[in-house]
């Protein structure tokens, strides 16, 4: 069983990712990273080169290969969500952990992170700030639908986010193995 971090760009998924590795003993992927390796490329320079149609079959085929791992935390990029396929194939082989945040929170650690000019260009006419606002709204239902466990990062440290996962994932392999619905909620 994988574990897949999913959510809004700015919500952790690559920094708890590591943390909840290295706690779990379990091996740590990133999709971007791995997508950006793959290709050779940064994520930016995909779509300037291309558009954003062409990062998204991309982004699927690399989930369709990271499905064939197992036991593995797998940061996924914030938008892995809009492709039903992708949502399909996580769920199969493993349960998908939704990181959140307001907007205001998000939009200071984008604007914090250096690695946020090759990685995350923009998605949409809007500005930074109304962007993370309209796509948060937009996506909320795709990410819901998905989670099977919900973890409010906003006034969380990194370490305190991999912990509650950590949690959950012990509880959720008990109930997993006792026939029982694993679905929770934590803020
Ligand atoms: N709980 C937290 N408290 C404070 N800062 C955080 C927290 N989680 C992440 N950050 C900071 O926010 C920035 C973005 O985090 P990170 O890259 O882990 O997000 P992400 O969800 O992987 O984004 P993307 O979808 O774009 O890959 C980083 O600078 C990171 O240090
Ligand atoms: O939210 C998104 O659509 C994205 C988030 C990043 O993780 C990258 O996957 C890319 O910048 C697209
Ligand atoms: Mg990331």
């Amino acid at each position: 069983m994988n574990i897949f971090l999913i959510g809004f760009r700015g919500t952790g998924k690559t920094s708890v990712g590591k943390i909840l590795a290295q706690r779990l003993n379990r091996k740590y992927i990133d999709a971007d990273e791995y997508l950006e390796q793959k290709e050779g490329k940064t994520i930016k320079d995909i779509f300037e080169e291309c558009d954003e149609g062409k990062f998204r079959e991309i982004e699927s085929d690399v989930i369709a290969e990271l499905c064939l791992q197992n036991n593995t935390v797998i940061a996924t990029g914030g938008g892995v969500v809009i492709k039903e396929e992708n949502v399909k194939r996580m769920k199969k082989c493993g349960v998908a952990i939704l990181l959140e945040a307001d907007a205001d929170t998000l939009y200071k650690r984008i604007k914090g992170d250096i690695t946020s000019t090759t990685k995350r260009p923009g998605l949409t006419n809007y500005g930074e700030y109304q962007e993370i606002r309209y796509l948060l709204g937009k996506r909320k239902p795709l990410y819901d639908k998905t989670a099977d466990f919900v973890v409010n990062t906003g006034k969380m440290s990194i370490d305190e986010a991999a912990g509650k996962i950590a949690s959950f994932i012990e509880n959720y392999v008990m109930d997993f193995d006792k026939g029982q619905d694993p679905s929770l909620t934590m803020q």
